[in-house]
């Protein structure tokens, strides 16, 4: 076998090698069960660590198709996401000759239900127009009652199987029947609740199919020591594992800044700090920013953008793009300066139905009347003094108008951002508006963060102490600011902004896991305390070197709790401010990264022999 076979430990080995049948592998963090796996994808310009892709799971691809002769369309590789499902496709042709490596089936569970229902249905009698939300229990009959079906699966392998619904195990479980199965996964880091049953317990698993792998490659530890004291404190027992390959690293970096905004400076700080001083060892595409709610990546947004530090954001939108965000705040600034290509913005959000016709002719109309502000063109318009417009669009032209006029008077009598903010979505009706659209909830929840900001509009001013300008045009300011492209460097170099759902199976050498309190993290008290928990465990878990856990003291909320997960963390393991960066602590790092990093990435840092 090849190169990256041999650096397997003996443990893994006998996992790739295993004769059982069924295999329910479930091992902790930094393992080496997947190794970055979305990784590849996300750092693929960068990052050609080939030879040190070590992971059980394509190994074991490979040792069932060139040591058990199974034929590579005939295993089933099963897993949640697009992007691994990419990123495992990709591996195998790293790990495998091409023509075999894509003749393998690797897919999502959706997408591997839909295929075999398009299959081998009609000989089951399930019509070609199935509802494609029944594929799942269709996918399952089509397993029990067509042998041609189970005759095209030999072996199965499951990535992140703790994860799974009852529904995928039954999957699982129909697709397995008499044939190799491997499942890999962490039952500590499940984080998607969807949880009620062990995966061996409903697979009726025999005895013996547990294994697991003792190892750790990925983290310092310090942080290893931290998180397993996070996750200790709850219901779970995790014990270390009994190997950890990396130096004890630098203590687990606890910050606690003023606010939200400063919480992004102190971010960006380091990272630059951290940047600068490590020798080109930590460069801007091993920086991880982790996030628990998806709206508040702006502070980071902003903050980067201000240093010209090129990022990308991972499992959220841009706040600054957001629909949401932009026809609220476009309703404010054409409030204060109504020009036509403002107008433009807003007339048709919500959806007014006012034509192309009726909006040209409001443009001839402000030519014509140009001694007039763009406001009382539609405000003249609105109360039938000039154009020529059916009732009802006069009518919806008047009420923009309007709303418009009342934000003026409250601008110009002071009243705050957020009074502001709120006369504007319930004068048009903007919460229902965003209610019958899809993905409604999401809409809602930038929609909240919104309505933080504006309520808590005072942290942007921190930014400019010098600015005489008013709160609501800061407030536009920040937007303006940010809702341009800028130049975001090459794909690959980039500091990653992420939900820490969407951090799962990924590592970083820096990794700051923000706004670290009560009611974010955990979210609220609807939600499982333990899965909030385990969702730190998992976020702590990515971080090879440094890691921070930042608890601004003030938060949209006002004053703001660190989080309960943080209680009684040992002084010992870690450290308050900031890490102080030397040599000593350089030579850690090097020797850490040592695990993957590739040589020529180490000869570029002069840390091999020549
Ligand atoms: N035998 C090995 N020798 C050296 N490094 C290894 C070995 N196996 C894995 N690694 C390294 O350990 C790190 C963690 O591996 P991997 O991402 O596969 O862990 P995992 O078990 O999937 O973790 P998680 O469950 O947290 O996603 C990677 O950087 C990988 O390259």
């Amino acid at each position: 076998m090849s190169q990256t076979y041999e650096d397997l430990s003996s443990s893994q080995k006998r996992l790739v090698e295993s004769d059982e049948q069924f295999q329910n592998i479930m091992a902790g963090p930094g393992s080496g069960k997947t190794q970055g796996l979305n990784f590849v994808k996300l750092h693929k310009q960068t990052f050609k660590f080939k030879y040190h892709f070590l992971q059980v799971l394509i190994d074991r691809i490979a040792f069932l198709i060139n040591h058990k002769n199974i034929e590579p369309e005939k295993i089933k590789v099963l897993s949640f996401t697009r992007e691994t499902v990419f990123s495992i496709k990709e591996r195998l042709k790293e790990r495998l000759e091409r023509r075999i490596a894509i003749d393998v089936d690797v897919g999502t569970f959706h997408a591997h239900a839909r295929q075999l229902v398009y299959q081998f249905g009609y000989s089951i009698g399930i019509p070609q127009t199935f509802k494609i939300a029944d594929k799942g229990t269709r996918a399952c009959d089509v397993l029990k009652e067509c042998e041609y079906a189970r005759d095209s699966i030999k072996a199965v392998l499951v990535d992140e199987s703790q994860d799974c619904t009852d529904l995928m195990k039954e999957f699982i479980h129909q697709m397995s029947d008499g044939k190799m199965l491997t499942m890999v996964g962490d039952k500590n880091q499940r984080i998607f609740g969807s949880l009620l049953s062990e995966p061996s317990e409903i697979l009726n698993l025999p005895e013996g199919s547990d294994c697991t792998l003792v190892e750790n490659y990925r983290s310092t530890k310090f942080i290893i020591k931290s998180a397993l004291h996070v996750i200790n404190q709850g219901r779970m027992r995790v014990s270390q594992p009994a190997e950890i390959r990396n130096p004890d690293g630098v203590r687990v970096t606890i910050a606690t800044p003023l606010n939200e905004s400063s919480q992004a400076k102190y971010v960006v700080n380091e990272i630059q700090r951290i940047c600068t001083n490590s020798g080109g060892l930590i460069a801007h595409q091993d920086c991880a920013i982790l996030i628990r709610k998806r709206s508040t990546s702006h502070f980071f947004e902003s903050a980067l953008k201000k240093r010209f530090i090129p990022f990308e954001i991972v499992g959220a939108d841009s706040f600054f793009k957001r629909m949401e965000i932009r026809d609220l705040t476009h309703y404010l600034k054409f409030s204060l300066n109504p020009t036509y290509l403002g107008f433009l913005n807003i007339v048709n959000s919500p959806e007014r139905e006012i034509g192309d016709c009726q909006i040209r002719q409001i443009y001839e109309l402000s030519r014509e009347y140009n001694e007039h502000s763009f406001l009382d063109i539609i405000t003249l318009i609105g109360n039938e003094v000039i154009g020529d417009f059916v009732p009802m669009a006069r009518l919806k032209i008047k009420h923009i108008a309007n709303i418009c006029r009342d934000v003026l008077v409250k601008f110009n009598n002071k009243e705050p951002v957020s009074v502001i903010l709120n006369f504007i979505i319930s004068a048009t009706e903007y919460e229902t508006y965003i209610s019958s659209l899809p993905d409604s909830i999401r809409r809602r929840e930038y929609l909240a963060e919104l309505r933080s900001l504006a309520a808590n509009s005072s942290v942007l001013a921190d930014e400019r102490n010098e600015d005489s300008s008013s709160e609501l045009e800061r407030f536009i300011k920040y937007f303006d600011e940010n809702n341009v492209d800028s130049n975001n460097g090459e794909k690959g170099k980039r500091v990653t902004i992420s939900t820490i759902h969407c951090a799962k199976g990924i590592e970083w050498p820096c990794v700051f896991i923000v706004s670290c309190n009560e009611g974010c993290i955990p979210l609220s008290i609807n939600r499982s305390l333990e899965e909030e928990r385990r969702l730190l465990y998992v976020a702590m878990t990515r971080s090879r070197f440094f890691l921070y856990i930042i608890a601004p003291l003030y938060r949209s909320m006002g004053l703001q709790q660190p989080s309960q997960f943080l209680t009684d963390l040992p002084a010992s393991l870690c450290t308050v401010g900031k890490p102080i960066l030397n040599d000593e602590l350089w030579k850690m790092l090097a020797d850490t990264l040592d695990n993957t990093m590739s040589t020529q990435r180490k000869r570029s840092h002069s840390l091999v022999d020549e």
